[in-house]
């Protein structure tokens, strides 16, 4: 199996995820305990179809504030939106993420995997339906951020429930086909923002663009009927029981009582092992100052420190080399630019980044992701500085609604377009995916912990970004802001070449030896 198939290893205790992917907490730790013969049945299915509503809600909503933004015109507060208005609504959202996921962590412990997910799915519902029902600004924010903190939680525990109750055999395909899902959601947030911005009454269709986000995650509450909570789950609240029944369920026909019975015992081992560990933590935590320990062992150990600092480097860059600030604004920049259907030209956004999300994908174990890295990124430089060129030639304001394109602005706008459709190519390519391996960088004992920080810097970043891409256009020209993200790539281009060691194709093991090395740049 390839390194990016490979199903990956969750946290210390073996079931936390923090990145917003599928991590495999069986196959490294307790090698053979699923029966990986079972053939994929029904219920393997819905747990797919589930994983890929939460990648779709997650790309509708952070992709439909694009067409949003340009078709609210004066309905919320009685006047046109500035573009600290639209700063605010768009990167509440991210914000919210940010703060909610740490919590879900400890209600999915808590109350259960699939409560969680209840109440993830209604606060999409609730925040999709109060966004289409907002008078105000204030209320739209509110709206964002509710949506912002399912979004968060779902992140979170989803793929924690997918990871717990998959067979291992299918647990790997559902790492990748996350990210694929993600862009998916976003091409279908720009599609139906384009149907309704040309084909809606011009009053109501940002309402039916956001309150449509409600339906997947009726959908999911729907299958969410017919799933169980996760068997480790029920194992850490007493009810082996149950758990047994779960398994057996999730193994299919095949699967003969021996290895139902020897999964089951695995899970106990594995939880009274996790258990035990976190006494002994307690008991020799002597002083309140002192960290706890996978904290402790993340910071003080060498080739841990490097990862995390690697991890924490490609998801930083992944949002401020600026793709959410086109996938949030694209509309408005087209907008801006005259374009006579601004919506649907901005589809090109969408759809390059979904098409070569699936031809990274394809091609990244054989290329690697360091050389992956390395060759696209420049592309992006390439096409933000055509971009930032393309428009010195126009002369445009992001508050006016009605920028005319001059006959002679044409060709800009069309170098515009192109720069633009490189620049996301280049993202695509690289940075959209590889910053999500980051879990093969950990080691078992900080992974959950490593992930989360990666995790958190790319909520943090892409938080600042929606914030201030259309303040920066307002107060350094678009030409200028566009230069700044050139140079950002450019100094990431130059940091991951420094410090980012090719990781493909390497065990787990030699991964972690590449990472001791002496010679290698990070103290
Ligand atoms: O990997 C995803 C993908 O690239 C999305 O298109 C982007 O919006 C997300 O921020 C990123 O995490």
């Amino acid at each position: 199996m390839s390194s990016a198939e490979e199903p990956l290893i969750a946290g210390s205790n073996g079931s936390e995820s923090n990145d917003g992917f599928i991590e495999d907490p069986d196959t490294h730790a307790v090698p053979g305990k699923h029966p990986d013969d079972a053939a994929p049945g029904l219920f393997i299915w819905l747990l797919a179809f589930s994983a890929g509503i939460s990648g779709l809600l997650f790309g509708y909503d952070t992709g439909v504030i694009s067409a949003t933004l340009v078709s609210i015109g004066s309905s919320l507060s009685g006047r046109p939106l500035s573009s600290l208005d639209k700063s605010v609504v768009t990167s509440c959202t991210s914000l919210f993420a940010l703060i909610i996921s740490p919590f879900a962590s400890i209600l999915a412990d808590s109350l259960g995997r699939k409560r969680v997910i209840f109440v993830a799915d209604g606060l999409f519902i609730v925040g999709a339906l109060l966004q289409a029902a907002s008078s105000t600004v204030a209320i739209m924010v509110v709206g964002r951020s509710i949506v912002g903190a399912a979004v968060g939680a779902a992140s979170f525990v989803v793929p924690l429930y997918i990871a717990e109750l998959a067979p291992a055999a299918h647990r790997g395909r559902l790492v990748t086909t996350t990210v694929i899902f993600i862009t998916l959601g976003q091409v279908v947030a720009y599609i139906v923002g384009w149907l309704f911005g040309e084909y809606g009454s011009k009053d109501t269709a940002w309402r039916w663009m956001v309150g449509l986000g409600a339906l997947p995650a009726a959908v999911q509450l729907g299958i969410l009927f017919l799933m169980p909570e996760t068997p480790r789950w029920l194992v850490r609240s007493g009810r082996s029981e149950d758990a047994r029944a779960v398994i057996k369920k999730v193994s299919g026909q095949r699967a003969s009582s021996r290895s139902v019975d020897a999964t089951l015992k695995n899970i106990e081992i594995e939880v009274r092992a996790e258990d035990e560990a976190s006494r002994r933590r307690a008991r020799t935590t002597q002083n309140a100052i002192r960290l706890p320990d996978s904290l402790h062992e993340l910071i003080h150990v060498r080739r841990n420190r490097r990862a995390l600092a690697i991890a924490c480097l490609l998801q930083g860059l992944q949002q401020l080399c600026g793709f959410n600030s086109l996938m949030y604004f694209s509309a408005t920049i087209f907008t801006m630019l005259g374009f006579p259907i601004p919506t649907l030209t901005s589809l090109v956004v969408a759809v390059t980044n979904f098409g070569f999300t699936i031809v990274a994908l394809i091609f990244i174990d054989r290329v690697g992701r360091r050389r992956i890295l390395l060759w696209s990124i420049p592309f992006m430089v390439l096409g933000l500085l055509l971009a930032g060129y393309g428009f010195s030639f126009i002369k445009l304001s992001s508050n006016s609604d009605d920028n005319p394109t001059e006959p002679s602005y044409q060709g800009a706008a069309i170098l515009i377009l192109i720069s633009i459709m490189v620049y996301v190519a280049g993202y695509a390519i690289g940075l959209g995916n590889v910053p999500w391996m980051q879990s093969e960088l950990f080691s078992l004992n900080v992974r959950s912990l490593g992930s989360g920080i990666a995790t958190a810097t790319n909520w943090g970043a892409n938080f600042v970004i929606g914030l201030t891409f259309l303040l920066l256009m307002d107060a350094l020209t678009p030409t200028w802001t566009f230069v700044l993200y050139a140079v950002l790539c450019a100094v990431g281009y130059g940091l991951i070449w420094s410090f980012y060691p090719e990781t493909a194709g390497l065990s787990l093991e030699e991964a972690a030896t590449l990472l001791e090395d002496e010679n290698w740049g990070l103290g």
